[in-house]
């Protein structure tokens, strides 16, 4: 059986696809940066007042009081004005400071009659002054290619006057599921039939994310149909997830319809849930095919295909790679596994920090226990785990 971190490996480092294009900024969210992006401009732009209040001139500390020569607006330009020593200028937050400006007050610590300002409190010189280029200069790198960009990062974007930006071009994914038992959920229930979980998971899950995703429907256990949905969907997309049917039932029919129609790869990896997992290729379309039971394919598709679709979309390999982060186990195992398991844990915070807490009914069918879990704790094959152990765990957070 193959170790997880391998599989992870493997993938990252088999799958890439480059397709660039320049994009709107609020159609670029989400997908990942081709290029660098360099400072255009120092920021701030300008050295401007951090606060409503007023711009002081001269030495603070041999003035107590000041005479209110102009008004400077956030927009307006403080280009002809200088203030002399003794002078002040009325200033809101953002405006730009008047040359000869040592520092500026608050309105609140200032009184004024006729057109002179008097000050209660004790000033600083240089307080409340946002000077030009201290967060960002010219020239420098703004954001580096190959992460995945946030609103924070678009922002960024446009505080910079920058419009479209170069992005690798969206996937285009397609979801199936499979077996003669599934039916959608608007279907009458018949006897030994259930209804489909895996697909309508992953189609959620994925929508939320700026990939084009599309619903293939539900794939019956016939060999001969399988291929031709699969040739097809290999036509017209950068990306094929199947679940089930993909481990050695004699109606497991995806593998043998990749088989036919491209290269695939099956792996049994040594996790629990989500043993058997396969993946391959249609041409230059990637395949990714999970388990049938609805949390091996939860498991696999947040820990292996979430990672692969973030390189596909042109992520790095440290980028693409699931974030863990340590906390205490609130929980004990002493029964040992030989396979690495990813548990359905609660994250409670308390004084020692975040605490994991094990749920009821971890067998890899039930769902139920999926909607309760904040993370997938992980427990490292042969290893017993005493309350107290520091445990890795994977955030459940649905991102891709
Ligand atoms: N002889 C063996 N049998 C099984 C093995 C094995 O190694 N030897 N592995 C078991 C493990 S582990 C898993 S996981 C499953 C995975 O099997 P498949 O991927 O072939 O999945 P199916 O057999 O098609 O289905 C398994 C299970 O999941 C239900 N299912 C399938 N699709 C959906 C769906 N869209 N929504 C909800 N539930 C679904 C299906 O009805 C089955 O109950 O194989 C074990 N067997
Ligand atoms: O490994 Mo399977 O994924 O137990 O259900």
């Amino acid at each position: 059986m193959l170790d997880y971190y391998d599989a992870l490996q493997t993938l990252l480092t088999e799958l890439a696809l480059i397709d660039v294009e320049d994009r709107p900024l609020l159609e670029a969210v989400g997908l990942v940066l081709a290029e660098d992006v360099m400072v255009k401009h120092d920021a701030p732009l300008f050295d401007n007042s951090a606060m409503d209040g007023y711009a002081l001139g001269g030495d603070v500390e041999d003035y107590q009081q000041w005479h209110i020569v102009d008004r400077i607006a956030a927009g307006a330009s403080a280009a002809d004005t200088v203030l002399a020593t003794g002078q002040a200028a009325r200033i809101f937050t953002g405006a730009p400071i008047p040359r000869g400006t040592t520092t500026v007050v608050l309105q609140e610590n200032t009184q004024v009659e006729n057109g002179v300002l008097k000050i209660s409190k004790t000033v600083k010189q240089g307080q409340n002054i946002r000077f030009q280029g201290e967060e960002l200069a010219k020239g420098t790198c703004l954001l580096s290619a190959k992460q995945c960009l946030t609103p924070a990062m678009i922002a960024m974007l446009a505080s910079q006057g920058y419009a479209t930006v170069r992005v690798f071009k969206p996937l285009t994914i397609c979801v199936f599921s499979t077996g003669n038992e599934v039916l959608e959920p608007c279907q009458p229930l018949v006897d030994g039939k259930i209804y489909d979980a895996n697909r309508y998971l992953l189609l959620s899950w994925l929508k939320q994310s700026a990939h084009q995703i599309t619903d293939g429907g539900i794939l019956p256990d016939n060999q001969e149909k399988t291929e031709q949905a699969l040739r097809k969907a290999s036509q017209n997309f950068d990306v094929i997830i199947t679940s089930g049917g993909v481990s050695v039932g004699e109606e497991d029919h995806v593998r043998a319809a990749i088989e036919q129609l491209g290269k695939l790869v099956f792996w049994k990896l040594a996790i629990k849930p989500g043993k058997p997992f396969a993946w391959g290729e249609i041409n230059t379309t990637k395949i990714f095919m999970l388990p049938g039971n609805p949390v091996s394919s939860l498991v696999t598709f947040q820990q292996l295909v979430v990672p692969a679709i973030g390189k596909l979309a042109g992520k790095t390999i440290e980028n693409a790679q699931p974030r863990s982060v340590q906390v205490k186990a609130d929980f004990s195992i002493s029964k040992l596994q030989s396979r690495r398991e990813f548990l359905r844990v609660n994250l409670i915070s308390s004084e020692e920090g975040f605490k994991a807490i094990l749920l009821a009914n971890q067998g890899s069918a039930m769902l139920s226990t999926c909607v309760k879990a904040d993370a997938l704790a992980e427990v490292p094959p042969e290893t017993a785990v005493s309350k107290g152990d520091f445990i890795k765990v994977y955030r459940l957070d649905y991102k891709v």
